[in-house]
């Protein structure tokens, strides 16, 4: 773990102490130790265009073979969703590419198309909401921006809280959040990170269906033209928003046709639900051929 004495927030290391270390160190180590220290003209390389990534290669875990060989492309700019029964490792994967993955050994390639390097260009929103408990909402929302020594932009917070509903919330602290406010707390705060490819693991799961929707509304309003990774467990989120629908199981990646339109698509749109229908049946298919090993 590196020291982090030197972030502009100094408070930050004597807090996860008062509070017993229990916030995963993992929040923004997608950020190279040395990117703290960076004069602020080199932060352009964050705000690249949206790269296509590239991944091929083998994942394993203490000797063992968690998944692969695989190799696939996610488009540039465009919303890829990843399915597959749990704990078949999509959730690695992703970490492996925002690089927070210390324990699993990668074989292989995980490289941006245009050859610059992906760290610091990825934003991650996990499954935990990895709220700091001692923050208030605005605060966590605004917490990547000072630890990168930047002005926090309490207007653009105030903007992106109020777009996911948390105006009247901004002063709490997430212990005195419902869980989908914390969750949509955590998509704020992976909304106001600026990167090029944004890395979503489940982000609407405990969302009621209407919030869910107007989020998946937002959301791709706000990462038009990100590179996005999602990993949902839901075939309606699938077909609503993937340009993309790749498929993980034991045996590999295979990709699923998503629906013409372009998306957001409608919820009750045709084609949205017959992709709905026939994408289920397939994990369905997927799930019982996993059981039956
Ligand atoms: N820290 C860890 N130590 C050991 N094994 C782990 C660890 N984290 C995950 N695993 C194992 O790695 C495999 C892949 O886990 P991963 O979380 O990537 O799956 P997943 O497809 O995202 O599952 P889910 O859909 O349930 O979230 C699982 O078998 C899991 O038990």
């Amino acid at each position: 773990m590196p020291t982090r004495h030197a972030l502009p927030l100094q408070s930050y290391d004597n807090a996860r102490k008062r509070h017993g270390n229990t916030t995963p160190a993992t929040l923004f180590d997608d950020l190279p130790v040395s990117a703290f220290h960076r004069p602020a003209q080199d932060w352009g390389i964050y705000m690249t265009p949206a790269p296509s990534l590239l991944i091929s290669g083998s994942a394993w875990f203490d000797g063992t073979l968690l998944f692969g060989p695989l190799q696939l492309t996610i488009g540039a700019g465009k919303w890829t969703c990843l399915l597959g029964p749990s704990g078949v490792g999509k959730t690695t994967l992703l970490r492996l590419v925002a690089g927070l993955d210390a324990v699993t050994r990668f074989d292989g390639h995980l490289n941006a198309s245009d050859d610059l390097p992906l760290a610091g260009r990825t934003a991650l929103m996990a499954q935990s909401d990895l709220l700091m408990p001692w923050l208030n909402v605005t605060d966590n929302v605004l917490l990547g921006a000072r630890l990168r020594g930047k002005t926090p932009d309490h207007a653009r917070a105030a903007r992106v809280l109020g777009r996911v509903g948390l105006s009247d919330h901004t002063r709490k602290t997430p212990d005195a959040l419902s869980g989908g406010q914390r969750q949509r707390v955590a998509l704020a705060r992976t909304l106001m990170e600026d990167r090029p490819i944004v890395l979503l693991d489940e982000p609407f799961s405990a969302l009621d269906a209407r919030t869910r929707s107007q989020m998946q509304d937002l959301t791709v309003e706000l990462l038009s033209g990100r590179t996005v990774l999602m990993v949902t467990h839901d075939p309606a989120e699938a077909a609503r928003l993937a340009d993309t629908i790749l498929i993980m199981t034991e045996t590999g990646i295979s990709s699923f046709p998503p629906p013409p339109s372009p998306a957001p698509r409608a919820v009750d749109d045709g084609e949205t639900l017959k992709t709905q229908g026939q994408l289920l049946a397939l994990l369905r298919q997927t799930t019982q051929q996993d059981e039956s090993v």
